[in-house]
Protein backbone atom coordinates (compact mmCIF):
# COMPACT_ATOMS: atom_id res chain seq x y z
CA UNK A 1 0.00 0.00 0.00
CA UNK A 2 1.06 3.63 -1.07
CA UNK A 3 0.39 5.17 2.28
CA UNK A 4 1.30 8.61 0.87
CA UNK A 5 -1.12 8.61 -1.95
CA UNK A 6 -4.61 7.85 0.16
CA UNK A 7 -6.87 10.78 1.50
CA UNK A 8 -7.18 11.54 4.80
CA UNK A 9 -10.83 9.87 5.30
CA UNK A 10 -8.76 6.68 3.02
CA UNK A 11 -6.10 6.79 5.87
CA UNK A 12 -8.11 6.72 8.40
CA UNK A 13 -10.34 4.20 7.52
CA UNK A 14 -6.72 2.27 6.95
CA UNK A 15 -5.84 2.51 10.22
CA UNK A 16 -9.24 1.72 11.84
CA UNK A 17 -8.87 -2.05 9.79
CA UNK A 18 -5.39 -2.66 10.77
CA UNK A 19 -4.02 -2.25 7.76
CA UNK A 20 -1.63 0.14 8.80
CA UNK A 21 -1.28 2.89 12.12
CA UNK A 22 -1.06 6.30 12.61
CA UNK A 23 2.79 5.86 13.71
CA UNK A 24 3.01 4.01 10.27
CA UNK A 25 1.71 6.64 8.40
CA UNK A 26 2.82 9.79 10.29
CA UNK A 27 7.24 8.15 10.09
CA UNK A 28 6.13 7.75 6.36
CA UNK A 29 4.54 11.20 5.91
CA UNK A 30 7.71 12.49 7.83
CA UNK A 31 9.97 10.62 5.89
CA UNK A 32 8.70 12.53 2.48
CA UNK A 33 8.90 16.21 4.43
CA UNK A 34 12.89 15.15 4.82
CA UNK A 35 13.13 14.01 1.33
CA UNK A 36 11.73 16.60 -0.53
CA UNK A 37 11.13 20.45 1.98
CA UNK A 38 14.91 21.15 0.33
CA UNK A 39 12.77 21.16 -2.98
CA UNK A 40 9.87 22.86 -1.67
CA UNK A 41 10.42 24.10 1.66
CA UNK A 42 6.49 23.99 2.99
CA UNK A 43 6.95 24.21 6.39
CA UNK A 44 8.52 26.79 9.10
CA UNK A 45 8.34 24.01 11.35
CA UNK A 46 8.32 20.55 11.56
CA UNK A 47 7.32 18.57 15.20
CA UNK A 48 8.72 15.10 14.64
CA UNK A 49 9.49 13.54 18.08
CA UNK A 50 5.91 15.20 19.04
CA UNK A 51 3.71 14.24 15.94
CA UNK A 52 5.04 10.56 16.47
CA UNK A 53 4.71 10.63 20.60
CA UNK A 54 1.12 12.03 19.62
CA UNK A 55 0.29 9.39 16.79
CA UNK A 56 1.52 6.26 19.12
CA UNK A 57 -1.21 7.85 22.21
CA UNK A 58 -3.98 8.54 18.89
CA UNK A 59 -3.03 4.71 17.87
CA UNK A 60 -3.76 3.16 21.38
CA UNK A 61 -6.92 5.40 21.67
CA UNK A 62 -8.03 4.09 18.33
CA UNK A 63 -7.27 0.27 19.43
CA UNK A 64 -9.37 1.20 22.46
CA UNK A 65 -12.47 1.84 20.37
CA UNK A 66 -12.23 5.39 22.38
CA UNK A 67 -11.21 6.95 19.05
CA UNK A 68 -13.53 5.94 16.19
CA UNK A 69 -14.15 8.99 13.82
CA UNK A 70 -13.43 9.62 10.14
CA UNK A 71 -9.83 11.35 10.84
CA UNK A 72 -8.49 9.46 13.40
CA UNK A 73 -5.09 9.17 13.13
CA UNK A 74 -4.56 11.66 9.69
CA UNK A 75 -1.50 13.85 9.84
CA UNK A 76 -2.41 17.36 9.45
CA UNK A 77 0.07 20.57 8.50
CA UNK A 78 -1.39 23.40 10.36
CA UNK A 79 -1.03 27.25 8.91
CA UNK A 80 1.61 29.41 10.81
CA UNK A 81 -0.80 31.80 12.00
CA UNK A 82 -2.88 29.75 13.92
CA UNK A 83 -1.75 29.53 17.38
CA UNK A 84 -0.21 25.70 18.65
CA UNK A 85 0.39 24.97 22.32
CA UNK A 86 4.17 24.71 22.68
CA UNK A 87 5.02 24.98 19.19
CA UNK A 88 6.48 28.15 17.65
CA UNK A 89 4.28 30.34 16.05
CA UNK A 90 5.78 33.15 13.50
CA UNK A 91 3.03 34.25 11.04
CA UNK A 92 5.79 34.03 8.83
CA UNK A 93 7.19 37.21 10.35
CA UNK A 94 10.49 38.21 11.75
CA UNK A 95 8.41 39.71 14.31
CA UNK A 96 7.04 36.40 15.54
CA UNK A 97 10.33 34.55 15.68
CA UNK A 98 10.31 33.09 19.28
CA UNK A 99 6.52 33.08 19.85
CA UNK A 100 5.82 30.20 21.60
CA UNK A 101 1.78 30.14 22.73
CA UNK A 102 0.77 28.98 25.62
CA UNK A 103 -3.04 27.55 23.87
CA UNK A 104 -3.97 26.55 20.81
CA UNK A 105 -6.47 28.03 18.18
CA UNK A 106 -9.94 26.14 18.47
CA UNK A 107 -9.95 25.25 15.15
CA UNK A 108 -6.39 23.18 15.85
CA UNK A 109 -8.32 21.52 19.13
CA UNK A 110 -11.36 20.60 17.47
CA UNK A 111 -8.77 18.21 14.94
CA UNK A 112 -6.79 17.05 17.66
CA UNK A 113 -10.70 15.77 19.52
CA UNK A 114 -10.77 14.17 16.07
CA UNK A 115 -7.86 12.32 16.54
CA UNK A 116 -5.47 14.40 14.03
CA UNK A 117 -1.44 13.98 14.32
CA UNK A 118 0.12 17.25 14.18
CA UNK A 119 3.14 17.86 12.05
CA UNK A 120 4.07 20.98 11.77
CA UNK A 121 3.10 25.02 11.19
CA UNK A 122 3.46 25.49 7.22
CA UNK A 123 4.83 28.47 5.28
CA UNK A 124 2.68 31.82 4.23
CA UNK A 125 3.36 34.95 3.27
CA UNK A 126 3.82 37.10 6.52
CA UNK A 127 0.81 38.19 8.47
CA UNK A 128 -1.02 36.47 5.41
CA UNK A 129 -0.59 39.70 3.09
CA UNK A 130 0.33 38.28 0.00
CA UNK A 131 -0.82 36.25 -3.21
CA UNK A 132 2.43 34.00 -3.39
CA UNK A 133 4.17 33.27 0.05
CA UNK A 134 6.87 34.98 -1.39
CA UNK A 135 6.78 37.52 1.82
CA UNK A 136 7.69 35.17 4.04
CA UNK A 137 10.44 35.88 6.15
CA UNK A 138 11.52 32.21 6.27
CA UNK A 139 11.85 31.77 2.45
CA UNK A 140 9.78 31.57 -1.07
CA UNK A 141 7.48 28.05 -0.84
CA UNK A 142 8.02 26.20 -4.34
CA UNK A 143 4.39 24.69 -6.50
CA UNK A 144 5.09 20.62 -6.58
CA UNK A 145 3.21 20.92 -9.78
CA UNK A 146 6.23 22.96 -10.86
CA UNK A 147 9.25 24.26 -8.56
CA UNK A 148 9.74 26.85 -11.29
CA UNK A 149 6.08 28.73 -9.81
CA UNK A 150 4.56 30.17 -7.30
CA UNK A 151 2.31 27.92 -5.11
CA UNK A 152 -0.47 31.07 -4.51
CA UNK A 153 -0.49 32.69 -1.30
CA UNK A 154 -0.63 33.47 1.72
CA UNK A 155 -1.95 29.95 2.48
CA UNK A 156 1.03 28.76 0.32
CA UNK A 157 2.51 26.15 2.23
CA UNK A 158 -0.75 24.17 3.31
CA UNK A 159 -1.58 24.24 -0.40
CA UNK A 160 1.42 22.82 -1.18
CA UNK A 161 1.82 20.47 1.90
CA UNK A 162 -0.96 18.55 0.50
CA UNK A 163 -0.01 18.56 -3.13
CA UNK A 164 3.43 17.63 -2.24
CA UNK A 165 1.83 14.50 0.02
CA UNK A 166 3.85 16.27 3.13
CA UNK A 167 0.96 15.68 4.70
CA UNK A 168 -2.91 14.25 4.48
CA UNK A 169 -4.50 17.13 4.82
CA UNK A 170 -4.23 20.88 6.03
CA UNK A 171 -5.80 24.09 7.52
CA UNK A 172 -5.32 27.56 5.67
CA UNK A 173 -7.00 30.79 6.52
CA UNK A 174 -9.05 32.94 4.31
CA UNK A 175 -9.52 36.84 4.30
CA UNK A 176 -9.27 37.87 0.60
CA UNK A 177 -9.06 34.17 -1.18
CA UNK A 178 -6.53 32.85 0.82
CA UNK A 179 -7.25 29.27 0.94
CA UNK A 180 -8.62 28.90 -2.22
CA UNK A 181 -6.61 30.74 -4.64
CA UNK A 182 -3.27 28.23 -3.27
CA UNK A 183 -5.97 25.41 -3.99
CA UNK A 184 -6.35 26.30 -7.53
CA UNK A 185 -2.77 27.09 -8.42
CA UNK A 186 -1.72 23.83 -6.90
CA UNK A 187 -4.47 21.89 -7.60
CA UNK A 188 -6.15 20.61 -4.05
CA UNK A 189 -9.46 21.24 -3.23
CA UNK A 190 -10.00 24.27 -0.73
CA UNK A 191 -12.55 25.78 1.64
CA UNK A 192 -13.46 28.94 2.83
CA UNK A 193 -17.00 28.07 4.82
CA UNK A 194 -19.33 30.90 5.92
CA UNK A 195 -17.93 33.89 8.21
CA UNK A 196 -18.51 32.88 11.64
CA UNK A 197 -18.25 28.64 11.40
CA UNK A 198 -15.36 28.42 12.13
CA UNK A 199 -13.73 29.72 14.95
CA UNK A 200 -11.07 32.47 14.80
CA UNK A 201 -9.95 31.93 18.53
CA UNK A 202 -6.32 31.49 18.64
CA UNK A 203 -6.07 32.61 14.98
CA UNK A 204 -3.71 35.57 14.62
CA UNK A 205 -5.95 38.28 13.56
CA UNK A 206 -5.50 39.91 10.25
CA UNK A 207 -8.59 41.31 8.95
CA UNK A 208 -10.75 40.13 11.19
CA UNK A 209 -14.72 40.83 9.77
CA UNK A 210 -12.83 38.31 7.00
CA UNK A 211 -10.40 36.29 8.31
CA UNK A 212 -11.88 32.40 8.15
CA UNK A 213 -10.23 29.48 8.61
CA UNK A 214 -10.83 26.45 6.22
CA UNK A 215 -9.55 23.27 4.92
CA UNK A 216 -7.16 22.83 2.03
CA UNK A 217 -7.45 18.54 0.84
CA UNK A 218 -6.91 16.27 -1.74
CA UNK A 219 -10.13 15.81 -2.57
CA UNK A 220 -14.10 16.97 -1.83
CA UNK A 221 -14.65 13.99 0.51
CA UNK A 222 -11.69 14.93 2.55
CA UNK A 223 -12.81 18.48 2.66
CA UNK A 224 -16.58 18.09 4.00
CA UNK A 225 -14.55 15.71 6.59
CA UNK A 226 -12.31 18.54 7.86
CA UNK A 227 -14.49 20.96 7.68
CA UNK A 228 -17.18 19.01 9.88
CA UNK A 229 -14.84 18.44 12.26
CA UNK A 230 -13.42 22.02 12.75
CA UNK A 231 -17.01 23.87 12.71
CA UNK A 232 -17.86 24.57 16.34
CA UNK A 233 -19.74 27.31 18.12
CA UNK A 234 -16.93 28.67 20.38
CA UNK A 235 -18.25 31.85 23.21
CA UNK A 236 -14.40 32.40 22.39
CA UNK A 237 -15.11 33.75 19.32
CA UNK A 238 -17.81 36.43 19.55
CA UNK A 239 -18.67 36.37 15.83
CA UNK A 240 -18.55 32.11 16.04
CA UNK A 241 -21.96 31.32 15.36
CA UNK A 242 -24.37 28.60 16.43
CA UNK A 243 -25.54 26.82 13.22
CA UNK A 244 -27.20 23.65 12.79
CA UNK A 245 -27.31 20.72 10.16
CA UNK A 246 -23.43 21.33 10.36
CA UNK A 247 -22.92 17.09 9.17
CA UNK A 248 -21.22 18.39 5.96
CA UNK A 249 -20.53 15.11 4.90
CA UNK A 250 -24.26 13.65 4.18
CA UNK A 251 -23.68 16.32 1.14
CA UNK A 252 -21.29 14.12 -0.55
CA UNK A 253 -23.97 12.41 -3.21
CA UNK A 254 -23.43 13.14 -6.46
CA UNK A 255 -26.44 14.48 -7.99
CA UNK A 256 -26.72 18.08 -9.37
CA UNK A 257 -30.92 17.57 -10.52
CA UNK A 258 -32.33 20.76 -11.01
CA UNK A 259 -29.76 23.02 -8.98
CA UNK A 260 -29.40 26.75 -10.57
CA UNK A 261 -26.04 27.55 -11.18
CA UNK A 262 -25.11 30.67 -12.35
CA UNK A 263 -22.53 32.54 -14.40
CA UNK A 264 -21.32 35.63 -13.55
CA UNK A 265 -20.55 37.58 -17.23
CA UNK A 266 -18.51 39.86 -15.27
CA UNK A 267 -16.07 36.95 -14.04
CA UNK A 268 -14.91 36.50 -17.99
CA UNK A 269 -14.39 39.69 -19.20
CA UNK A 270 -10.97 41.28 -19.77
CA UNK A 271 -7.53 39.97 -17.78
CA UNK A 272 -9.11 36.17 -17.64
CA UNK A 273 -6.71 33.98 -19.01
CA UNK A 274 -8.28 32.53 -22.33
CA UNK A 275 -6.84 28.38 -21.01
CA UNK A 276 -8.40 29.24 -17.58
CA UNK A 277 -11.73 30.19 -19.02
CA UNK A 278 -11.54 27.75 -21.12
CA UNK A 279 -11.20 24.83 -18.53
CA UNK A 280 -13.96 26.49 -16.01
CA UNK A 281 -16.76 26.78 -19.17
CA UNK A 282 -15.90 23.28 -19.67
CA UNK A 283 -16.33 22.62 -15.81
CA UNK A 284 -19.56 24.37 -16.07
CA UNK A 285 -21.18 21.98 -18.85
CA UNK A 286 -20.11 18.95 -16.85
CA UNK A 287 -22.81 20.03 -14.33
CA UNK A 288 -24.96 20.62 -16.63
CA UNK A 289 -24.22 17.21 -18.45
CA UNK A 290 -25.62 16.09 -14.85
CA UNK A 291 -28.49 18.07 -15.23
CA UNK A 292 -27.70 21.24 -13.36
CA UNK A 293 -29.47 24.62 -15.10
CA UNK A 294 -26.77 26.72 -16.12
CA UNK A 295 -27.04 30.40 -17.39
CA UNK A 296 -25.45 34.04 -17.69
CA UNK A 297 -26.10 36.59 -15.56
CA UNK A 298 -24.59 40.27 -14.26
CA UNK A 299 -23.40 40.59 -11.22
CA UNK A 300 -22.05 44.18 -11.03
CA UNK A 301 -19.87 46.00 -8.52
CA UNK A 302 -17.34 43.11 -9.14
CA UNK A 303 -15.08 46.35 -10.37
CA UNK A 304 -15.33 48.03 -6.76
CA UNK A 305 -14.03 44.61 -4.82
CA UNK A 306 -10.52 45.26 -4.92
CA UNK A 307 -10.33 48.62 -3.49
CA UNK A 308 -12.76 47.62 -0.84
CA UNK A 309 -11.15 44.93 0.20
CA UNK A 310 -7.92 46.83 0.08
CA UNK A 311 -9.40 49.58 2.09
CA UNK A 312 -11.13 47.62 4.58
CA UNK A 313 -8.70 44.56 5.12
CA UNK A 314 -5.50 47.34 5.49
CA UNK A 315 -7.68 49.31 7.99
CA UNK A 316 -8.44 46.21 10.32
CA UNK A 317 -4.40 44.90 9.91
CA UNK A 318 -3.10 48.44 11.16
CA UNK A 319 -5.60 48.50 14.30
CA UNK A 320 -4.65 44.47 15.17
CA UNK A 321 -1.08 44.84 14.31
CA UNK A 322 -0.47 47.44 17.01
CA UNK A 323 0.10 44.39 19.59
CA UNK A 324 3.19 43.75 18.24
CA UNK A 325 5.45 46.64 19.67
CA UNK A 326 8.38 44.50 21.09
CA UNK A 327 7.12 44.06 24.67
CA UNK A 328 4.29 41.77 24.88
CA UNK A 329 5.40 39.67 21.69
CA UNK A 330 8.80 38.29 19.64
CA UNK A 331 10.90 40.44 18.57
CA UNK A 332 12.73 43.19 20.71
CA UNK A 333 14.95 45.49 19.01
CA UNK A 334 17.95 45.86 21.56
CA UNK A 335 20.36 48.89 22.72
CA UNK A 336 17.23 51.48 22.43
CA UNK A 337 17.64 54.61 24.69
CA UNK A 338 13.94 55.14 25.52
CA UNK A 339 10.27 53.37 25.13
CA UNK A 340 9.08 54.88 21.58
CA UNK A 341 12.45 53.86 20.54
CA UNK A 342 12.31 50.56 21.45
CA UNK A 343 8.80 50.00 19.90
CA UNK A 344 10.04 51.97 16.82
CA UNK A 345 12.85 49.92 16.36
CA UNK A 346 11.26 46.69 17.17
CA UNK A 347 8.31 47.13 14.39
CA UNK A 348 10.41 48.74 11.70
CA UNK A 349 12.60 45.72 12.30
CA UNK A 350 10.13 43.51 12.83
CA UNK A 351 7.44 43.90 9.93
CA UNK A 352 8.61 43.00 6.29
CA UNK A 353 7.74 45.61 3.29
CA UNK A 354 3.94 44.40 2.52
CA UNK A 355 3.45 44.51 6.46
CA UNK A 356 4.56 48.25 6.29
CA UNK A 357 2.75 48.97 3.25
CA UNK A 358 -0.55 47.98 4.83
CA UNK A 359 -0.27 49.28 7.92
CA UNK A 360 0.60 52.60 6.52
CA UNK A 361 -2.83 52.10 4.32
CA UNK A 362 -4.91 51.01 7.01
CA UNK A 363 -3.81 53.78 9.37
CA UNK A 364 -4.21 56.27 6.75
CA UNK A 365 -8.04 55.39 5.76
CA UNK A 366 -9.02 55.59 9.44
CA UNK A 367 -6.54 58.61 10.21
CA UNK A 368 -9.48 61.81 10.89
CA UNK A 369 -10.43 63.33 7.70
CA UNK A 370 -9.94 60.40 5.74
CA UNK A 371 -12.09 58.21 7.56
CA UNK A 372 -15.54 59.19 5.45
CA UNK A 373 -13.58 59.43 2.65
CA UNK A 374 -12.43 56.04 2.77
CA UNK A 375 -13.04 53.93 4.84
CA UNK A 376 -16.84 54.24 5.40
CA UNK A 377 -16.88 54.73 1.96
CA UNK A 378 -15.98 51.01 1.53
CA UNK A 379 -18.49 50.23 4.38
CA UNK A 380 -21.02 51.34 2.22
CA UNK A 381 -19.76 49.47 -1.14
CA UNK A 382 -19.44 46.62 1.18
CA UNK A 383 -22.88 46.32 1.83
CA UNK A 384 -23.80 46.81 -1.47
CA UNK A 385 -21.69 43.79 -2.82
CA UNK A 386 -23.56 41.67 -0.19
CA UNK A 387 -27.01 42.95 -2.12
CA UNK A 388 -25.80 42.24 -4.83
CA UNK A 389 -24.77 38.90 -4.05
CA UNK A 390 -28.26 38.69 -1.98
CA UNK A 391 -30.24 39.28 -5.54
CA UNK A 392 -28.21 36.18 -7.17
CA UNK A 393 -29.11 33.94 -4.81
CA UNK A 394 -33.03 34.62 -5.01
CA UNK A 395 -32.46 33.25 -8.51
CA UNK A 396 -29.37 30.96 -8.06
CA UNK A 397 -28.01 27.92 -5.83
CA UNK A 398 -24.86 28.33 -7.10
CA UNK A 399 -22.66 31.04 -8.93
CA UNK A 400 -19.66 29.66 -10.69
CA UNK A 401 -16.52 31.04 -11.87
CA UNK A 402 -12.85 30.74 -12.19
CA UNK A 403 -11.02 31.50 -8.38
CA UNK A 404 -7.84 33.36 -10.35
CA UNK A 405 -7.17 35.21 -13.64
CA UNK A 406 -3.99 33.40 -14.13
CA UNK A 407 -2.47 29.73 -13.48
CA UNK A 408 0.39 30.21 -10.92
CA UNK A 409 3.10 32.26 -12.13
CA UNK A 410 6.77 31.85 -12.33
CA UNK A 411 8.83 32.86 -8.43
CA UNK A 412 9.60 36.56 -8.58
CA UNK A 413 7.43 37.68 -10.98
CA UNK A 414 4.82 39.51 -8.41
CA UNK A 415 6.17 41.32 -5.85
CA UNK A 416 7.49 44.33 -8.07
CA UNK A 417 4.02 45.59 -8.48
CA UNK A 418 1.72 44.87 -5.32
CA UNK A 419 -1.19 46.75 -7.39
CA UNK A 420 -0.95 44.11 -10.19
CA UNK A 421 -0.71 41.16 -7.33
CA UNK A 422 -3.65 42.70 -5.22
CA UNK A 423 -6.04 42.82 -8.81
CA UNK A 424 -5.38 39.47 -8.88
CA UNK A 425 -7.94 38.84 -6.40
CA UNK A 426 -10.73 39.94 -8.53
CA UNK A 427 -12.69 36.91 -8.28
CA UNK A 428 -12.06 35.72 -4.13
CA UNK A 429 -12.53 38.69 -2.15
CA UNK A 430 -15.96 39.67 -2.65
CA UNK A 431 -17.09 36.25 -1.00
CA UNK A 432 -14.99 37.84 2.12
CA UNK A 433 -16.64 40.62 2.12
CA UNK A 434 -19.77 39.40 2.00
CA UNK A 435 -19.10 36.45 4.23
CA UNK A 436 -20.05 33.68 2.25
CA UNK A 437 -18.83 30.59 1.49
CA UNK A 438 -16.36 29.25 -1.32
CA UNK A 439 -14.96 26.33 -2.69
CA UNK A 440 -11.94 25.54 -5.06
CA UNK A 441 -11.69 22.37 -6.74
CA UNK A 442 -9.66 21.19 -9.47
CA UNK A 443 -11.02 21.76 -13.53
CA UNK A 444 -7.67 20.78 -15.32
CA UNK A 445 -4.55 22.20 -16.50
CA UNK A 446 -3.24 24.70 -18.57
CA UNK A 447 -0.42 24.07 -21.57
CA UNK A 448 2.25 24.45 -19.24
CA UNK A 449 0.69 21.71 -17.00
CA UNK A 450 -0.33 23.93 -14.36
CA UNK A 451 -3.39 23.69 -12.58
CA UNK A 452 -6.72 25.42 -13.08
CA UNK A 453 -9.61 26.08 -9.67
CA UNK A 454 -12.69 26.29 -10.57
CA UNK A 455 -14.55 28.40 -7.76
CA UNK A 456 -18.12 27.82 -6.95
CA UNK A 457 -20.01 30.29 -4.25
CA UNK A 458 -22.81 29.91 -1.78
CA UNK A 459 -25.06 31.73 0.03
CA UNK A 460 -24.65 31.85 3.55
CA UNK A 461 -24.70 28.76 5.37
CA UNK A 462 -25.32 26.60 2.21
CA UNK A 463 -21.92 24.47 2.14
CA UNK A 464 -23.80 21.46 1.65
CA UNK A 465 -25.00 23.01 -1.28
CA UNK A 466 -21.44 23.77 -2.73
CA UNK A 467 -20.41 20.15 -1.32
CA UNK A 468 -23.04 18.43 -3.80
CA UNK A 469 -22.01 20.68 -6.77
CA UNK A 470 -18.21 20.44 -5.61
CA UNK A 471 -18.67 16.55 -5.46
CA UNK A 472 -21.09 15.98 -8.67
CA UNK A 473 -18.00 17.18 -10.71
CA UNK A 474 -15.29 15.53 -9.14
CA UNK A 475 -16.94 12.31 -9.63
CA UNK A 476 -18.48 13.10 -13.51
CA UNK A 477 -14.50 13.97 -14.14
CA UNK A 478 -12.64 11.11 -12.32
N1 LIG B 1 -5.04 36.97 3.08
C1 LIG B 1 -5.58 36.76 1.90
O1 LIG B 1 -6.66 36.20 1.83
C2 LIG B 1 -4.77 37.08 0.69
C3 LIG B 1 -4.93 38.39 0.03
N2 LIG B 1 -4.21 38.33 -1.21
C4 LIG B 1 -4.35 39.50 0.89
O2 LIG B 1 -3.19 39.79 0.73
O3 LIG B 1 -5.02 40.09 1.67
Amino acid sequence: MDILSLTAVELAKAIREGKTTSVEATQAVLDKIAASEDTYHCYVTVEREKALQQAAGVQKKIEAGELTGPLAGVPFAIKDNMCTEGTLTTCSSKILENFVPTFSAEAVLNLEKAGAVILGKTNMDEFAMGSTTETSYYGVTKNPRNPEHVPGGSSGGSAAAVAAEECFAALGSDTGGSIRQPASYCGVVGMKPTYGTVSRYGLIAYGSSLDQIGPLTKDVTDCATVLEAITSHDPKDSTSMKRENTDFTSALVADVKGMKIGIPRDYFGEGLDPEVRDAVLAAAEVLKAQGAEVEEFDLSLVDYAIPTYYTIAAAEASSNLERFDGVKYGYRAQDAEDLHTMYKRSRSQGFGPEVKRRIMLGSFVLSSGYYDAYYLKALRVKALIKKAFDEAFAKYDVILGPVAPTTAPKLGSSLADPIKMYLGDIYTISINLAGLPGISVPCGTDSQGLPIGMQLIGDCFKEKTLIRAAYTYEQSVK
